[in-house]
Formats: C-alpha cells, structure tokens, sequence
C-alpha cells in the first residue's frame, strides 16, 4: 500500500480538559516533502505529529489517509497505515529490559517485513553506518544519552517506512550523528523508500541541512509556507 494522502477534514484534538491544539482544521499535506513543523512551544506540533501517526485520536473531523478515514478504524484495520508510518518521539519508546539490537530488530522480526537474515543485514549495516557498534549490546539505560536518542531514530526508519514523523530529532544527538543521520535520510529519500517527512524542530541549523517546505501550527489552525531552496541560507 503506497501512501498518497494525508488530509484532516475539519479535524479538532485536545488533550483532557484542555484547550484544542487543533481546531476544525482542513488541511492537504504536501507530500513528497521535508516539511518543517514550527509554531511556538507548547502549541502542539507533538500533538500534532502524533496525530499523523495515529497515536492520538482527534475528537472530531475525519483525518484521510489515501481517503479513507482512520479515525474510526479498528487496531487491526489501521495496522497497514500504521507499519508505512515511523515516528520518533525525544528519547521514549525503547523497551529498557532489551539491548540496542533487540529493539532495532524486533519490530522487522514481529511484524515479519523481511527475513530474519534480512533484517539482521539491515540492522548490521545501520550499526555501521551510525558506528554504535561499541554500544549495541548494552540496554538503553546503559549507553549515553546521544546513543538512545541516535538509536530511537535508527529505529524510526528501521521498518523503512514512507511517512516519518520527527519531534525534535537533533535534540541531544551530538554534531557528528547529525550529519549522519541526515546523510541517512537522503539516501532513504534518493532510494524512494522514505517519501514524506514531517519534522518539529527548533534547530534551524539542522534543518537547513534538509531541503523543506513548512507547515505553521498557530492557535489550533496550519498554514503552509512555501521555501524556495535558492533563498535559504545554508550554515555547514
Ligand atoms: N499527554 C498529554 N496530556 C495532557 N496534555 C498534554 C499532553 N501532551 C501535551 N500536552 C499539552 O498540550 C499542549 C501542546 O503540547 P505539545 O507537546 O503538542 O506542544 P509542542 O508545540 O510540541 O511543545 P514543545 O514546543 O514544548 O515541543 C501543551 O499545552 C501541553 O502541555
């Protein structure tokens, strides 16, 4: 299944109690972008990244994807979407009581995308490429805290999927992993697995790395702001 779309139709979400983060929006993602996620703190782009992600349900309004409404999908109905999906959000998700390896493994063997001898290939390479080797078979509360948040990113693309989603991915990563990882996510991009990637980020350094579109995320409503490349300022 190749996502195409990804719509709200008068979508609204609000944690408990509190006021919406998004309120009736209607919106078409651009897709087969970098799109920059910026509003001010606490306006909600974690909220909203984890809406896309099917992690938060909004209260009302229909969120499309290829349209059809997820919303009211069952566990088992969204799955597909779900497994085209990756998300890393700060440093959470890694299961403590399992090495860097097992949790980069476990959900290309659980969810049986490739072989076992395929995904250990895979994971191989990217222990390579992002040279965590030393620390691969430490749990996650064991290694620095630029190795888990480098390794919660491995994994958001580890099942190789079409829409990424990212709540401040350079955050506590360290100069070199940045360079890296972005390297990594072109060459998933050139590859055509990975096609639309939405990011939160403050890090206009990092971004700038990246070739992006932005969406604004202000007062519950987005707004999209067309870059043209040739006018940014790239800081290397
Ligand atoms: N799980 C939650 N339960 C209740 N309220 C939450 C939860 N997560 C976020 N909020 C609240 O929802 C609002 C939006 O939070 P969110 O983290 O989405 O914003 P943000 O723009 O990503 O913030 P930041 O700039 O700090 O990363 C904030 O007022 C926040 O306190």
């Amino acid at each position: 299944m190749k996502i195409e779309s990804l719509k709200f139709e008068g979508v609204s979400f609000s944690h408990d109690g509190q006021d919406p983060v998004i309120q009736n929006v209607e919106f078409d993602f651009p897709m087969n972008e970098i799109i920059w996620v910026k509003a001010e703190e606490g306006a909600g782009k974690s909220s909203l990244l984890q809406v896309l992600g099917g992690l938060q349900i909004p209260q009302s309004g229909q969120y499309l994807i290829n349209g059809e409404n997820v919303v009211d999908m069952s566990f088992e109905e969204f799955l597909p979407y779900r497994l085209a999906i990756g998300y890393s959000f700060d440093y959470g998700g890694l299961i403590n009581n399992r090495t860097l390896y097992d949790n980069l493994m476990l959900p290309l063997l659980y969810h049986k995308v490739v072989s076992q001898q395929e995904a250990k290939e895979r994971v191989d390479e990217m222990v390579s490429i992002f040279d965590i080797g030393k620390f691969i078979n430490e749990r996650p509360a064991h290694v620095p805290g630029r190795i888990r948040k480098l390794t919660c990113l491995m994994r958001s693309v580890v099942m190789r999927p079409q829409v990424l989603l990212m709540d401040d991915p350079s955050v506590g990563l360290g100069q070199d992993s940045v360079y890296t990882f972005v390297d990594y996510l072109h060459k998933l991009r050139k590859e055509g697995s990975l096609n639309h990637v939405f990011i939160s980020s403050y890090d206009e350094k990092f971004m700038n790395l990246m070739s992006y579109q932005i969406i604004h995320l202000d007062e519950g409503q987005l707004y999209f702001q067309a870059v043209d490349p040739e006018k940014r300022v790239v800081h290397l």
